[in-house]
């Protein structure tokens, strides 16, 4: 099977070294539209500017012309988004005006898009809509608790895959579930991607508490009720509250709360310190997706009368509307309730 992934920053770089380790040579093709950065991974092995300290397998293969890396691909083989959100929308309607015959197409990126509030599978399916051709693709997204770094170095992980389609699921862990990878399939897109994009939002919330050592209770207590808005929002927008309880919710949150490679962990630690949230994204040199999802997320819970606190006080904070030390006297002091 082919691989090909578009976006060569840490997890997608991460992802072609691990699956390079166990699908025949030249069969992995990284992407990438810096040309700059393709002859640096080519002419020194690494990727320095994403994953430094990993050596990228020689059979590697790198592409920086989108048609090639796309049209080396058949029916069978797999296409991975490995941008940002942000990238998303854009990345997708490239692939489909390009594309001559169906594809499976599986994305990476953890969020909402942010002036619609839209899940990445409704933000793909808008472009698919516009751009498809008459072609019929298969989608999905994979998510789960996997830092970058230690996927590289080959240590165990367990991802989800989640799409309508059995058969892209398949393919995914045909390319993917090898060596110290697990993958497991779902079929709620729902739930997997409200999950990814909430964990990060809630690891800031996590880097602020620890940030301002208010404790190991205080990290419990926001990680779980976190939970519980996340799984409220799920059922709400019409995914299974019970996938939260998996890798791609508690799991992810878990990971990105406490695991000091996050750096939407690290946005909530250095807000807690006081540092401009500008000065903090332009020194992290990689995406913090909850800062950007942040306020859609608490616009789609507006939208689907969902209650959530914690998630609503980090957009204001990122916002800069309110501080870390007024959002914890904020939440603190909220009524007392049930717990539900
Ligand atoms: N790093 C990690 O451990 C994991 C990241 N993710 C998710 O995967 C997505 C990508 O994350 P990373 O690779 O870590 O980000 P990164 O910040 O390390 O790299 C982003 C990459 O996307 C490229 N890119 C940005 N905008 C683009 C555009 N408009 N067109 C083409 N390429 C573009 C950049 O050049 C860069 O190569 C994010 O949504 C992240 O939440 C998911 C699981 C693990
Ligand atoms: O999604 C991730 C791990 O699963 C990476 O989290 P950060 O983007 O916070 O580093």
């Amino acid at each position: 099977m082919r691989v090909t992934l578009l976006g060569a920053g840490a997890w997608g770089t991460a992802l072609a070294v691990h699956a390079a380790k166990y699908l025949p040579a030249g069969d992995i093709c990284l992407w990438s539209r810096s040309m700059q950065q393709l002859e640096e991974m080519k002419r020194a092995g690494r990727n320095s500017a994403y994953l430094p300290e990993i050596d990228l397998p020689v059979h590697l293969q790198f592409e920086d012309d989108l048609e090639t890396a796309i049209l080396r691909l058949s029916e069978d083989d797999l296409l991975v988004i490995a941008t940002p959100m942000s990238a998303l929308a854009e990345m997708v309607k490239q692939v489909l005006k390009i594309a001559q015959h169906p594809l499976n197409i599986v994305w990476l990126c953890k969020g909402l898009e942010p002036h619609t509030a839209l899940l990445p599978n409704q933000v793909v399916e808008r472009e698919n809509q516009l751009h498809s051709h008459g072609l019929t693709h298969a989608f999905g997204a994979l998510s789960g608790p996997s830092f970058a770094r230690e996927v590289a170095l080959g240590m165990p992980c367990a991802l989800t895959v989640a799409s309508k389609s059995p058969t892209l699921c398949a393919d995914v862990q045909a390319a993917f579930h090898h060596g110290n990878m697990r993958i497991y399939a779902s079929d709620d897109l729902v739930g997997v991607e409200l999950g990814g994009a909430i964990k990060n939002i809630l690891a800031i919330a996590a880097g602020i508490s620890d940030g301002l050592d208010l404790g190991l209770n205080a990290r419990a207590a926001v990680l779980t009720r976190g939970l519980a808005e996340m799984m409220r929002l799920v059922k709400a927008a019409g995914g299974r509250p019970e996938t939260c309880m998996g890798l791609t919710g508690a799991g992810d949150l878990i990971l990105t709360a406490t695991g000091d490679l996050s750096r939407n962990r690290r946005v909530g630690l250095e807000l807690a310190a006081g540092k401009p949230l500008t000065h903090i994204l332009g020194g992290l040199g990689h995406v913090a997706e909850g800062v950007l999802c942040a306020q859609a997320v608490g616009s789609l819970a507006i939208r689907l009368e969902v209650d959530m606190p914690i998630t609503t006080m980090m957009g204001e904070v990122l916002s800069g509307n309110v501080t870390p030390h007024e959002a914890v006297k904020q939440l603190m002091g909220r009524d007392p309730k049930l717990e539900v």
